[in-house]
């Protein structure tokens, strides 16, 4: 089979239909694929895997690790302290970057496979049409993406991720995505046209469809598709997280830089020393690295999404975690969300309000055909709940529909009924939407509209249905052009594609025959037949769910694309306080802070009121589940929806939940704030510790004549402190980090680095002055260890008393014991020679212990006087 790219461009057999070139050429037909052909194709062609998309490998992301700011900083150390010949420096500095190297690729490594194979679950699937072989009738099912070869004829739909390149066979008002590959940013009208020009009959692989329905047969996959060269990974701007952890690297990456050409200078001016002490000077620096940081935060958040998988609560990219930990603001959809999305119809009325069956019969005349001839992958629920309870709407025969689409939210059909003789545009949808369109007095209109918002305020929901009728085909096709505001709408059934089906029809006869008299004073606008009403039963979690978001600092904001007072009744039914309800269309900065509900969303306008709300200062996550959401996840903080959401809501967002389902969002917010919090202790504990004995070594490096640690002394304590503190991504968190939002906070982390650095410094300065006062007369190796002691000691101590809750988790509590042992035993161990150690008398380790203990006093009053450790960074 050959199987260029692109195939079906231009290729007309003895100049036919395009379409059936590309069938054939691609050795398929309309009825699709065996299932044997389809498996010989799979072996030949490969999955259908866009290489951008595959795992990275161990060596790059080795090397990935050491592109780290703080990576370069030591290894450009380590070379500084190689090239004066200091090599236990240079060995214990290359020791540290393998460690840090190793344990983030590890870490990243297994973050991303367990992410990977999570996201497996929600991989998308694909209609396709198959045959279970020559003889059987073609059947429709869901397969993986992965599975799919050249020649399917696939199914698509609002929302759906093109899989593979195709060719369109048909196509019902079609509209897709194709920004990444094309650069197009508004969506382009695609066509299935016999004799195409131009590309609009072709879809690429990773465009999306934003409005409409498609039959198409794929062309090529994998490697093989047009953009797979091209296309990377979606690019994303960092993240608030993202942002932050640089913020905080680069200050420090600034100091690590200025701290040895200070030392050398001080030492030069104060005792005359040259490069002698570079390697003090080089340690100092090192002391001042975190270099556990990026093993720490990884830890920390994927042990957040492991236990949330636990849960069903799958999160797509790890520092999301921190994100949704962060929101304060949480922007939800109504239908599905707050409701069952399981609509029942309730009503069908005139415009005057009174009970009229004319309503409910054109709008099922309109969900029939509309459901018939665009032939979804899902049928719209909405249509489904008028046509379960409609009778049956007599001899219509229907011959195009667009479908529903929720930028125009209007669904239009175009059908022929014999009682009239006549055509009938019939259109169906959001209550102005279709008034916009009616041809009737602004009094007629006004009156209307109220008994809409009558019928809304009862919390149902509401459409409109107009119809409007000519005799030629060719007024009514205008007129449904017209009705759906001049979009490019193709044709579903024309002739060649009924011949596609194999079922040339009556009704495209007819279509044909009646372009003769065309009369244009009949397109003058729709009639109003009236309104069906359906109920969607409110879902049974959300009423406690929103309460429970409301109590940990979060706001919910209601974006729906229903009727204001539709959203408003299902709002207060639920116990939402509605503050206000605001318009979509007419929205001011002071409107949406206030407004609990902001209806007649359009997709735009959802991504409009998320994008103004993160420009408030707000932090944003985004519920949803529609093909309408998508934009609005996509700039928000953090989108998140359920499994059952539309591809690319589900490509777009960085959670998915089991179900959509409040509760399990509460339960991402809990895990994220608690990584969060447990890595802004590690980063205030672990920083404030290295920043205060950096102050305290080039303070008493000024003050004695000697070292007051050897080089390798300095780093050692390094290599415990940074294997200690990895325990601090299994810490608990405090029950305070859990009821506000919680971010990192590059300031507030400073501050408090700043605070307790200096605090520590001043505990190191106080040991000093012990320490010449009772071990110096033992010798420079006496102070030298029992500044190493004092070190651990009080690492130990402000590891436990440093963080916001005085529990401990068993991790944490074997950390900090472990290294409080490292430093009373190491001294007395044979190891103590290697590193330049000795045993001091016992009544250092008792002025030690002192020291030690106010120390740990010390922490503890102002804490509780203050309340500063506690308090959020
Ligand atoms: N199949 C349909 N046919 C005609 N009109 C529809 C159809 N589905 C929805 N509508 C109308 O369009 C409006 C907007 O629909 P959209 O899907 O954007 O939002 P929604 O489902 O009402 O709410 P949410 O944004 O909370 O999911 C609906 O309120 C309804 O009036």
């Amino acid at each position: 089979m050959v199987c260029p790219r692109n195939i079906g461009v231009a290729w007309a057999p003895e100049g036919g239909d395009t379409r059936f070139g590309a069938l054939r050429l691609l050795e398929s037909g309309p009825r699709g694929l065996t299932e044997a052909q389809a498996e010989r194709r799979l072996l030949a062609h490969g999955e259908n895997v866009v290489p951008a998309h595959r795992p990275v490998s161990w060596p790059r992301r080795l090397a990935r690790s050491l592109r780290d700011p703080f990576t370069m900083v030591l290894l450009a150390l380590g070379v500084v302290s190689a090239l004066i010949a200091s090599w236990g420096t240079a060995g214990v500095i290359v020791l540290l970057v393998a460690a840090s190297c190793l344990l983030r690729s590890n870490g990243e490594h297994r973050a991303d496979r367990s992410t990977a194979a999570l996201r497996e679950l929600v991989a998308s699937t694909v209609t396709v049409r198959r045959r279970p072989d020559e003889e059987a009738g073609p059947r429709e099912r869901e397969i993986p993406v992965d599975e799919l070869v050249p020649g399917d004829v696939i199914k698509l739909g609002p929302g759906d991720v093109v899989p593979a390149d195709v060719r369109l066979l048909r196509a019902s008002g079609l509209t897709v995505h194709q920004a990444a590959l094309t650069g197009e940013s508004e969506p382009v009208p695609k066509q299935a046209h016999d004799l195409p020009e131009g590309t609009d009959h072709l879809l690429w692989q990773g465009s999306s469809v934003a409005s409409g329905t498609a039959t198409a047969v794929v062309t090529a996959t994998g490697a093989a598709t047009l953009y797979a060269g091209a296309q990377q990974a979606p690019a994303r701007k960092p993240s608030a997280f993202d942002r932050s952890v640089n913020g905080i690297s680069w200050i420090l990456v600034r100091v690590m830089l200025v701290i040895p050409p200070v030392a050398l200078v001080a030492n030069a001016l104060l005792h005359g020393k040259g490069l002698e002490a570079l390697p003090f000077a080089v340690a100092v620096a090192v002391g001042l690295t975190p270099e556990m940081l990026p093993v720490v935060v990884t830890t920390a958040l994927a042990r957040g999404a492991a236990l949330l998988a636990g849960d069903g609560v799958i999160v797509k990219r790890l520092p999301a975690l921190h994100d949704v930990g962060a929101i304060d603001v949480l922007c939800v959809d109504k239908t599905g969300t707050l409701t069952q999305d399981r609509p029942v119809l309730s009503g069908s009325v005139g415009p005057d309000g009174r009970a009229d069956p004319a309503a409910l019969r054109w709008a099922a005349v309109n969900s029939f055909w509309t459901l018939h001839l665009t032939d979804p992958p899902t049928p719209d629920p909405l249509d489904e709940a008028i046509l379960d309870a409609a009778p049956d709407p007599g001899d219509v025969e229907g011959l195009r529909a667009t479908p529903f689409d929720p930028t125009r939210k209007l669904s239009c059909a175009l059908v022929r009924t014999d009682e009239a003789a006549a055509y009938v545009v019939v259109v169906k949808g959001a209550v102005e939407a279709v008034l916009d369109r009616c041809a009737m007095s602004e009094a007629e209109r006004a009156r209307a509209a109220e008994v809409a918002r009558a019928l809304a305020g009862a919390g149902a929901r509401v459409l409109a249905v107009a119809t409007a009728e000519s005799t030629t085909v060719r007024t009514a096709e205008r007129m449904a052009e017209h009705a759906v505001s001049g979009t490019a709408e193709e044709a579903v059934s024309s002739t060649a594609e009924r011949m596609l089906e194999g079922r040339a029809g009556r009704a495209a006869g007819r279509a044909g025959e009646g372009t003769r008299d065309h009369r244009p004073d009949e397109e003058r606008g729709l009639r109003l037949v009236g309104f069906v009403t359906l109920v969607d039963a409110l879902s049974p979690e959300a009423a406690d769910a929103l309460a429970v978001l409301a109590g940990r600092g979060i706001a919910v904001k209601v974006l729906t694309g229903d009727h204001p007072a539709t959203a408003a009744r299902v709002c207060r039914d639920l116990g939402l306080k509605v503050e206000a309800v605001a318009d979509a269309a007419s929205l001011t900065p002071r409107a949406l802070e206030r407004a609990t509900v902001i209806a007649r969303c359009t997709p735009e306008d959802k991504a409009r009121v998320v994008t103004a709300l993160r420009e408030a200062g707000h932090t944003v996550g985004f519920l949803g589940d529609g093909s309408n959401d998508r934009p609005a996840m996509r700039v928000a903080d953090v989108g998140i929806c359920p499994r059952s959401a539309v591809d690319v809501t589900r490509e777009a967002a960085d959670i998915v939940l089991a179900a959509k389902d409040l509760t399990a969002v509460d339960q991402a917010v809990l895990a994220g704030r608690r990584s969060t919090g447990n890595i802004i202790t590690y980063l205030r504990i672990a920083l404030s510790s290295n920043v205060g004995n950096v102050i305290a070594m080039l303070a008493a490096g000024l003050a004695f004549p000697f070292l007051p640690m050897l080089p390798i002394q300095v780093l050692l304590q390094n290599v415990c402190f940074d294997a200690a503190q990895l325990s601090f991504a299994f810490d608990r968190a405090a029950p305070a980090t859990l009821r506000r939002p919680l971010r990192l906070r590059p300031n507030g982390i400073v501050r408090f680095i700043v605070g307790f650095g200096v605090l520590n410094a001043l505990v190191d300065l106080a040991t000093f002055a012990v320490l010449t006062w009772g071990v110096r007369a033992a010798g420079r190796p006496a102070f030298h260890t029992g500044w190493f002691i004092e070190n651990l000691l009080t690492q130990a101590v402000v590891m436990l008393l440093l963080r916001p809750t005085i529990q401990v988790s068993r991790p944490l509590g074997l950390a900090a014991g472990a290294l409080a042992v490292v430093g009373l035993l190491l001294p007395l161990s044979p190891l103590a020679g290697v590193f330049g150690l000795v045993a001091l008398p016992a009544a250092s380790h008792a002025w030690l212990l002192l020291v030690v203990v106010l120390y740990g006093g010390g922490l503890l009053a102002i804490n509780r006087r203050t309340g500063w450790i506690a308090e959020r960074s």
